[in-house]
């Protein structure tokens, strides 16, 4: 971990235009899944900064993945198999339409660890979103690195959702779906539209629904159930990935803390997200 560093503390800053075209085809996208946006809102709805700040990596530097090649922003982690695992948001402020706002983004930690399903090293990324020099989100985004698939190896053990339900939903995130997503976030990821990659080096069993998606899905359906309540945090925890054209269920759990524990389970239990909200 020594040589890797030198990327702490590495920060990088961009603007970009918010403007209603992205987030159009984002509700677009989610369809009955999303309240949250309405052409003639000013602001831009809390985690939707993800559409915006997109990383326009030129073609000669795509690693294999799909993603930038690490060395650049990111540390060179050997370990080739990358996946989003978690984050933490506040919503200070909004967003607003039809100006220009600005990311500050910094590696804020590495770690090195060993799982159940081997080495593992994790880079976490601060972000913080402001317009017109009013902080309006700040993000930190986990990234894990995981080791190349073993031939013949077993399914990585999976956690059991164990928290009692008290409301649920179920979608079935298709192909579809995903590459729109992919699109909309100019994320070139081959997990989560090149099938024979996937399978074949990743040795995954099939499409993997962008953690992000999940996320997004589980937020959206928290603020539907609280009729469109206000969000002053969120966080959210991936613990297995969960396969595309798989059902995925949105469960609100019925737990004794304060803010509400949200989870998107598998339809045999597997823990797929664990997320908390914080209303307003
Ligand atoms: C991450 C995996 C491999 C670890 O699986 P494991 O079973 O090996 O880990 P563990 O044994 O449960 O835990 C080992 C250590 O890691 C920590 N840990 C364990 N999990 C997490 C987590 N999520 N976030 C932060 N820390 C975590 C855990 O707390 C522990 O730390 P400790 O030794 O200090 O106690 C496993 O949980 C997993 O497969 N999760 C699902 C990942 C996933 O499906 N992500 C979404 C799809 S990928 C994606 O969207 C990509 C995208 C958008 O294109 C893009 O590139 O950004």
């Amino acid at each position: 971990m020594s040589d890797w560093n030198a990327w702490l503390g590495r920060s990088e800053r961009r603007g970009d235009d918010i403007v209603h075209s992205p987030a159009v085809r984002l509700a677009a996208t989610l369809g009955d899944l999303t309240t949250s946006y309405h052409p003639d809102t000013a602001t831009l709805p809390p985690l939707w900064h993800w559409l915006y700040f997109l990383d326009a990596t030129p073609r000669a530097d795509i690693g294999l993945d799909g993603h930038a090649a690490k060395g650049g922003f990111l540390p060179p982690i050997p370990l080739p198999r990358r996946m989003y695992a978690g984050g933490r948001f506040t919503f200070p402020g909004r967003l607003t339409f039809g100006a220009v706002a600005e990311r500050v983004s910094t590696v804020a930690s590495l770690a090195e660890k060993t799982g159940r399903t081997g080495p593992l090293a994790f880079v976490t990324v601060r972000h913080e979103v402001s317009q017109g020099g009013v902080l309006a989100v700040t993000e930190e985004h986990d990234i894990v690195y995981r080791e190349a698939a073993q031939p013949g190896a077993p399914p990585a053990p999976a956690s059991r959702a164990e928290r009692p339900v008290e409301a649920e939903e179920t979608v079935a995130p298709d192909e579809v779906m995903l590459f729109r997503f992919s699109a909309l976030t100019f994320n070139g990821h081959r997990i989560h539209y090149d099938h024979p990659y996937v399978t074949g080096v990743e040795g995954y069993p099939g499409l993997i629904v962008h953690g992000p998606l999940i996320a997004m899905l589980l937020f959206e359906y928290a603020r539907r159930s609280q009729g469109g309540r206000d969000v002053a945090a969120f966080s959210f925890r991936a613990a297995s990935p969960l396969f595309c054209g798989t059902p995925l269920r949105l469960v609100r759990t019925a737990g004794p803390e304060a803010a509400p524990v949200f989870e998107a389970r598998a339809e045999d239990e597997r823990l797929v997200m664990t997320a908390t909200v914080t209303f307003a």
